[in-house]
């Protein structure tokens, strides 16, 4: 048995257009399954957890996430053991780094065939984020300052409904990106690594922490992020003209950013982050507030995920 969770308000109410035409697919191949849809925002984490209740690593349940990368990491929250879940994924927002990275269909009607024909079933790690003493998972990256303010924006923007609309959604980030730093003013930011590495940063533009290649939809700020090395990869842009950051954002699309001076990449298994003023947080691109610290470390089990 399969159970969708279902945004049916992603890539600005695409999702439920399109979850209707899989519906179809599901009906004429005889699939068993149950489908929950969201109704606000955290539902998923709440679908999850409910549907996941009395999985075990002998009865495990397959849990499909139906949505956009923000989905993701609230389908994933709300499960308490991950070796209780098989995880799928259906694209149906408008970033898919998820995809990008992950190497999955972006092409919803594919992404179902995957899951319901079960070629592949590999490990991916689950980093977990700890504010102001809750935690909760997520699955591509999180991030303070700059990056953060950006999927804040996004989140918010009318430009992406528009956008989205004439199937443009991945511009909106470019566009948001241009607008938040010609306001952006850097901050000093302190990095503490597995306990005992300290970086101090003085003109800090984001620090993002990395389980996977993109994010942003399709930046590839930390090229050899793997979410199957029980690593974390974090990239921290310090000491830059915005010129220089103007200059620099665009090659990161292909991963080439990491040549220039004011650029750091690190790797880590725990990472706690400390800013000198509160600034935007997100995860997965989805806003958690407006923060001065939190950590991020790796759940001890990966999560078995379907892949192509
Ligand atoms: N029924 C709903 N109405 C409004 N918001 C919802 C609903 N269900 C979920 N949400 C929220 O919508 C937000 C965005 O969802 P999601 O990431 O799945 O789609 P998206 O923004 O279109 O895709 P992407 O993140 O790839 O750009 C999440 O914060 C989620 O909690």
């Amino acid at each position: 048995m399969y159970y969708f969770i279902v945004n049916p308000n992603s890539r600005s109410g695409k999702g439920a257009l399109i979850w209707k035409e899989l519906r179809r697919t599901l009906r004429q191949k005889h699939i068993s399954y149950k489908a929950v849809f969201t109704g606000y925002r955290g539902h998923a984490v709440k679908l999850a957890a409910s549907v996941t209740a009395k999985a075990s690593p002998e009865h495990p349940v397959y849990l499909i996430a139906v949505g956009g990368d923000g989905t993701i990491q609230e389908v994933l929250s709300g499960v308490k053991d991950l070796s209780c879940i098989y995880f799928g994924y259906i694209p149906t927002g408008s970033g898919n780094d998820f995809c990008r990275s992950m190497q999955l269909p972006q092409d919803p009607h594919e992404a179902l065939d995957c899951i319901l024909k079960r070629k592949h079933i590999a490990s991916m790690d689950v980093p977990v984020i700890s504010i102001k003493g809750r935690k909760s998972h997520f699955a591509i990256s999180c991030g303070i300052g700059f990056d953060a303010a950006v999927c804040h924006e996004v989140s918010v923007t009318p430009m992406k409904k528009i956008l989205n609309r004439v199937g443009l959604g991945k511009l909106v980030y470019l566009f948001v990106a241009l607008k938040q730093l010609l306001f952006l003013k850097p901050v000093p930011v302190t990095l503490r690594m597995d306990e005992e590495r300290i970086y101090p940063f003085h003109k800090v533009y984001f620090a993002a922490v990395m389980n996977q290649k993109y994010e942003g939809g399709g930046f590839k700020f930390c090229p050899d992020a793997s979410p199957s090395d029980g690593y974390l990869d974090v990239i921290v842009v310090d000491g830059l003209s915005k010129l220089k950051v103007l200059f620099c954002l665009p090659t990161a699309f292909w991963g080439k950013h990491t040549q220039f001076t004011g650029i750091h990449i690190f790797r880590c298994k725990k990472v706690e982050v400390f800013s000198t003023v509160p600034l935007a947080v997100h995860k997965d691109g989805e806003s958690a507030g407006i923060q001065e610290t939190f950590s991020v470390s790796i759940e001890k089990e990966p999560v078995k995920i379907i892949l192509p």
